[in-house]
């Protein structure tokens, strides 16, 4: 039976874990006590590097590999003892182009599909045709699908994941090898589907570009553990407190060793920036004092945002994650 959802969450990770054994007989863990609760009509990144524990953990959502240890629930339905129903919460796009069948039509996926999940007679084609003009597909309905775009595949594929109206998407690099004009259309679709249909869309993606446009939330995995879980605004700002570029012109060779250990120094066509923490308006000063006399020419001080790209290597590269976040915020 479906567990009450009274938290408000769609999706809710529970002490997950996923060991593997080594040929060697040595246990390795892909997934280590991940916790996550994603809300409803949020869009939420997963990321992480290579090799961090993402599929594996998409994987175990889906059902397709069985945990080790702790629960998934999705919209209350446990996806162990509740397979079937947790499975109807939910629809995947994994590999993209792949998951559709390219020598038959738009419209004849759809229907394969949507009586795959148990949809069938007039509501199944009320179903289809409203998800084709919602993607604008219509008018190729009857097109094979091997002679689409990139781009217009994947809609074909994301409209199949939503044949059954399920209220979790998952997907997998959703604008890998997108053209620029297809990844904005993607974007707008998936903020779609969650601010207007009030899904919750999971996507993972190493593009963190699109992520930080895209996303509401991040979560990042690292060596199977998640080390950071928050707001794309709160991560952006927990990093951003305090960062300054400072551009000037002339010889910087002294003034680099006198420089504090955060600050970073480079050199762009005859313009010297120095990039680097500062705490207060006195340090600021101070600093601006230093490059005057040191007969630079000033030519601007301003804070700099962070992208979420700097904010995830630094988290990556100090390994320690959120737990060590006021010294990372220092490494601007
Ligand atoms: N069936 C398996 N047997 C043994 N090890 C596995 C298995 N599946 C995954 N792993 C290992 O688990 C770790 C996590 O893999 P996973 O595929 O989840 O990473 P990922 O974050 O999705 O990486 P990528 O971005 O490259 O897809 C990796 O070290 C991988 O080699």
């Amino acid at each position: 039976m479906r567990e009450q959802n009274v938290t408000g969450m769609t999706v809710e990770i529970k002490a997950l874990s996923k060991t593997y054994r080594k040929n060697n007989g040595t246990v390795f863990t892909a997934v280590d006590n991940v916790n996550l609760a994603i809300h409803r009509g949020e869009v939420f990144g997963f990321l992480g590097a290579n090799g961090a524990g993402k599929t594996t953990t998409i994987k175990m959502m889906c059902g397709l590999v069985a945990p080790t240890s702790g629960r998934i629930l999705l919209n209350g339905c446990d996806t162990g003892p509740e397979r079937g129903n947790a499975m109807r919460q939910i629809g995947v796009v994994l590999e993209g182009t792949r998951n559709i069948y390219w020598p038959l039509s738009a419209w004849q996926n759809l229907m394969y599909f949507g009586r795959l999940k148990g949809c069938s007679g007039r509501a199944l084609n009320e179903r289809s045709e409203q998800l084709l003009r919602e993607l604008e597909l219509w008018d190729r309905r009857n097109d094979i699908v091997r002679n689409f775009s990139r781009g217009m595949q994947q809609r074909i594929a994301i409209a199949c994941a939503l044949i059954a109206d399920p209220p979790i998407l998952i997907l997998d690099e959703p604008t890998l090898g997108l053209d620029v004009e297809a990844t904005q259309i993607m974007k707008a679709l998936l903020q779609r589907l969650a601010r207007e249909y009030q899904k919750t869309v999971i996507i993972t993606s190493h593009q963190l570009d699109v992520v930080q446009e895209l996303c509401d939330r991040v979560a990042i995995i690292h060596k199977g553990r998640i080390i950071a879980d928050r707001s794309l605004a709160e991560l952006l700002a927990l990093f951003g407190q305090g960062c300054y570029q400072i551009k000037a012109k002339g010889n910087f060779a002294n003034l680099e060793k006198n420089l504090p250990g955060d600050f970073s120094v480079t050199e762009e066509n005859g313009t010297v920036l120095l990039t680097g923490p500062i705490s207060s308006q006195a340090e600021l000063y101070g600093l601006l004092l230093k490059i005057r006399e040191q007969g630079m020419t000033l030519i601007a001080a301003s804070p700099i945002e962070p992208d979420l790209e700097e904010v995830f290597l630094k988290l990556v590269k100090n390994k320690g994650g959120e737990g060590q976040r006021w010294r990372h915020a220092k490494l601007c």
